[in-house]
């Protein structure tokens, strides 16, 4: 059996939850063989989970990516870069190599950190990233410092935000309303430029969801590698990621990740 093979160009999350840890989980949950290049390495203070971020020496990403880019890759993720030349790094290896399938998960904000994190990096992600990407997929807070609009409400600014950020080269937009949007069902907005496509699920009561917009970027990223549309692969994304965080649970008093395996585990059980 030929293995698809994606690559996430992201942050290391300490806690498991998200950054590489969740892609990697994520794209074997989907039977794609993941490596990884790390920027960074968010840490937690043990006592309020306050994240410090570690970044990697930028000579050992460039290391990374050429190890990496050496080697035949399907699909590549960007997560959390962290720095305007870290971002120039990412966008010169995927252009060098030609890449088709390319997913930027436009992370600028951790949840429970309100401060958009490097600032100067949402006009490099714009300028470098977008023009070379198959889906970006910002939450709302993201989609608003990429659009540079005001704060998204309603599904009409997602739209107006959407179109705003597609403007800017890249193939489909997903914007995430998730638990922020007010709506008493948890919406993403899908755009490929010509329609819009409501991504519809139930709002599930919960704190724990860390993780949840790593883990759905990286079920794109797979889906993408193994063969599917932009389209398909955000909508089963979506499935993908509502069962991880329906099996969400507290690893401590603090913090609660998504359950990465859920989607398999329970959807075998219940065949
Ligand atoms: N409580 C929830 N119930 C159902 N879906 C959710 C919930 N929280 C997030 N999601 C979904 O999880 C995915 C990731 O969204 P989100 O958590 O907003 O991303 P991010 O981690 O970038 O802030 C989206 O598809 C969103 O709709
Ligand atoms: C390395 C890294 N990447 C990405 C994220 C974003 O996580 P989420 O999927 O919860 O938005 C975090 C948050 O802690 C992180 O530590």
């Amino acid at each position: 059996m030929s293995m698809k093979k994606a690559l996430t160009i992201a942050g290391s999350d300490t806690s498991g939850g998200a950054g590489m840890q969740a892609d990697l989980k994520t794209f074997q949950e989907h039977q794609v063989y993941g490596m990884v290049a790390l920027t960074t390495i968010v840490t937690m203070d043990p006592n309020n989970w306050s994240h410090s971020v570690h970044p990697i020496p930028l000579s050992t990403l460039e290391a990374q990516l050429a190890t990496a880019f050496s080697t035949e890759i399907d699909a590549v993720k960007t997560g959390m870069l962290g720095s305007v030349e870290i971002i120039e790094l990412a966008a010169k290896a995927i252009k060098n190599y030609k890449l088709n399938k390319v997913v930027i998960d436009p992370v600028m904000v951790c949840k429970g950190e309100a401060e958009v994190l490097h600032p100067e990096t949402v006009d490099a992600m714009r300028d470098l990233l977008l023009p070379q990407a198959t889906i970006v997929t910002p939450n709302l807070i993201e989609a608003r410092h990429l659009a540079q609009v005001a704060p998204l409400r309603t599904i009409e600014d997602m739209q107006e935000a959407a179109k705003k950020i597609y403007d800017f080269g890249v193939q489909n937009v997903v914007i995430k309303g998730g638990t922020r949007l007010q709506h008493e069902r948890a919406i993403d907005l899908f755009y490929d430029g010509k329609d819009f496509t409501i991504l519809d699920a139930e709002k599930i009561d919960t704190n724990y969801n860390h993780g949840a917009g790593c883990t759905f970027a990286a079920a794109i990223t797979a889906n993408l590698a193994n063969g599917q549309t932009a389209k398909e692969a955000a909508e089963n994304a979506k499935t993908f990621v509502h069962a991880a965080i329906r099996h969400a649970f507290p690893l401590n008093s603090l913090v609660g990740p998504v359950m990465h395996g859920a989607y398999n585990i329970f959807h075998t059980e219940n065949e």
